[in-house]
């Protein structure tokens, strides 16, 4: 095993355990003071076994049977004393233990979701940091619980070990001595040849993975109609007889290994077990040794050597876990966000979820009419990659609706954050009334705007939920929810006995499903409880049939009524009512004006609103 792996492990495990400690301190200290106790308490088990041996079998021969039971009462009531009080020890542990487990594992969850949360937008949209919070998300939910397991499996097994050292090393420190060695060596090679095998089964859950696919493939009545008529069933046979051959070698190399392993293992323990025998017999023998220190040396070489092997199974387990805890605790250390644009809700990271719910957390507002300026920006998700917009100077006047139109990945969503203060220029500056967006109150900006989102989310809870989390503040306000619900074309989901606290998606118990279009109306219902100075729709109706479409779009200029709306659609034909429109391409900004300027101008959106046209006409 590398060094710098052991130091990764040790010290992951190190801190996540620090991280649990400093929130519940009297549970930890219990969770590891257990094992360490019942550690303890083997020396004196051991010693009063020694005394008893000694007093029966050893010096005791030549007193009378009375007189030997009398001096047999102490160590036998320590004896007794110590298993008893180790049997209810150990099942307190089992107690603590889940507890502990459960609640570690519930705060270093809170504490993933609380980061995440927490972290800038731009800096979830970047996959290195996505896939770190996946995975910290998972090990949290899951692996955590194992880990931590396995953890105390490890100490509970350590101390009992150091036990067993000291009452060897008390018997004779060359023998304390050899017990180590002896340890050390089968401990190394148990837990090498454990890596080894766990190692192959991970590796081999991805060929299982690929073996099952094929397996699939083969049998599905719709996969075999067509290998069929292509002739390539045998082709697929052969590749999974392939993989599973592969498999079952491997399998069975490691098995070999790990037996022969296991048989070096045994030699060597029972090499040294001889050895130690030897010698007691050869100090017994010039009266250096009694039969009672013989007995329990021998017992606790022993179960020394039957922890060698136990304790090779958690350590192995940690350590093939131990990228994905190094994974959380990185994550966990990542320094919160400065800018203040935190949302309050602690149970969610997904992406979507956490733009609604930072545009959704405040009712407070921006008090003037809010004319928004964008000056020669620029912006760039991370270096290296090819700016999303560069210099954009655009002004969204108070009362204006102004429709942002571009080709595929021209920049106009990520505009769209920009203007919702979810993102900031990498270069240049955007105003508010002529105040830089840096020196507003973030909450203050998003408490003056409201949006409708392409990829909005699915709330799987309440009716209620999915509105009122627009405005939390307004959440049991049902006149207004149910305004909203109107204006958004969505007022007939109330129609059932549960009214507003229907329970709908499915993974609520009794949920009802609901349609994508059902969703997105949900989602400008949220929009509309607010009632904000901006109003950004970015592509709002893409789930919605053509006749819901046009309703909504009726809604959407009622609720934009003395508004400065902001709204992105590829349908062109809606940009047309459009006060001004902007032709975002490949970042910048390259036309703008009304419908009819643009089209007189025969450039950029004339074009795509004739191939638009035409498909209409041809149809
Ligand atoms: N998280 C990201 N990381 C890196 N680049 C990104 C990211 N998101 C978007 N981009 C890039 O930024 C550019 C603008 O993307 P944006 O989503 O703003 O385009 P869009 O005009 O909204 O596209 P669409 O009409 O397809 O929704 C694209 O080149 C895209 O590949």
């Amino acid at each position: 095993m590398k060094n710098n792996a052991l130091t990764m492990v040790r010290s992951s495990i190190f801190q996540l355990i620090y991280r649990v400690w400093r929130s519940m301190p009297i549970l930890s200290l219990v969770w590891l003071g257990i094992p360490l106790l019942l550690g303890v308490l083997i020396v004196p088990g051991f010693s009063a076994q020694r005394e008893l041996v000694d007093l029966f079998v050893g010096g005791g021969t030549g007193l009378l049977w009375n007189e030997m039971v009398r001096l047999a009462w102490p160590p036998l009531a320590v004896f007794t004393g110590i298993s008893l009080l180790r049997a209810a020890l150990s099942a307190l542990h089992n107690i603590t233990d889940a507890r502990f487990r459960d609640r570690a594992t519930m705060q270093i969850q809170a504490e993933v979701h609380q980061k995440a949360v927490n972290v800038p937008l731009e800096q979830m949209e970047e996959a290195e940091y996505y896939n770190r919070l996946q995975r910290s998300k998972d090990t949290a939910g899951t692996d955590l619980f194992g880990v931590l397991q396995n953890v105390i499996a490890f100490l509970r097994l350590f101390f009992e070990f150091i036990g067993l050292f000291i009452v060897m090393w008390l018997a004779d420190p060359i023998l304390g001595v050899l017990l180590v060695i002896v340890f050390s060596l089968s401990f190394a090679i148990r837990l090498e040849s454990d890596i080894v095998v766990r190692r192959l089964n991970r590796d081999l859950t991805q060929s299982g993975r690929q073996s099952d696919y094929l397996r699939a493939v083969l049998t599905k009545p719709e996969t075999v109609k067509e290998m069929r008529i292509f002739g390539s069933m045998g082709y697929l046979i052969g590749k999974w007889n392939g993989i599973m051959g592969d498999s079952l070698a491997l399998r069975m190399n490691a098995r070999r290994r790990e037996i022969k392993h296991g048989i070096v293992v045994s030699s060597v323990q029972i090499t040294s077990l001889i050895g130690a025998v030897t010698w007691m017999v050869m100090q017994m023998k010039a009266g250096g040794f009694t039969a009672g220190t013989f007995v329990i040396v021998f017992l606790a070489m022993r179960q020394a050597h039957s922890i060698s092997s136990r304790m090779a199974h958690p350590i192995s387990k940690i350590y093939i876990q131990s990228s994905k805890v190094f994974d959380l605790v990185e994550f966990l250390s990542m320094k919160p966000q400065e800018s203040g644009a935190e949302a309050e809700d602690t149970t969610c990271s997904d992406y979507h979820m956490v733009k609604e719910l930072i545009l959704g957390g405040t009712s407070q507002a921006l008090k003037k009419n809010g004319k928004i300026v964008f000056e020669n920006v620029h912006y760039q998700y991370s270096s290296g990659f090819k700016p999303a917009l560069s210099n954009i100077c655009l002004s969204l006047n108070p009362g204006e609706t102004v429709a942002l139109v571009g080709e595929n990945g021209a920049g106009k969503s990520t505009l769209v954050r920009l203007l919702l203060g979810l993102y900031s220029p990498t270069s240049g500056r955007m105003t508010w009334d002529g105040t830089d967006y840096r020196q507003l109150d973030p909450d203050l900006i998003r408490g003056s705007m409201s949006a409708v989102f392409q990829d909005y989310v699915r709330y799987e809870t309440t009716l209620r939920d999915n509105v009122g989390f627009g405005l939390p503040d307004h959440i049991h306000n049902d006149i207004a929810i149910r305004r909203a619900l109107q204006v958004s074309g969505a007022a007939s989901l109330e129609e059932t006995s549960d009214g507003l606290d229907a329970k709908i998606g499915l993974l609520s118990a009794g949920g009802r499903e609901l349609s994508g279009g059902q969703w997105q109306r949900l989602a400008i219902a949220r929009a509309a409880l607010r009632n904000p100075q901006l109003l950004v729709l970015d592509e709002p109706t893409a789930a919605l049939d053509p006749q819901h479409e046009t309703e909504l779009y009726q809604s959407f200029r009622e609720m934009a009524e003395g508004k400065t709306v902001l709204f992105v659609s590829h349908r062109l034909g809606w940009a047309r009512f459009a006060n001004r429109i902007v032709v975002l391409k490949a970042g910048q900004i390259v036309e703008e004006g009304t419908h009819e300027t643009l089209l007189a101008a025969d450039g950029q959106y004339a074009a795509m609103f004739r191939a638009q046209a035409q498909w209409y006409r041809g149809a």
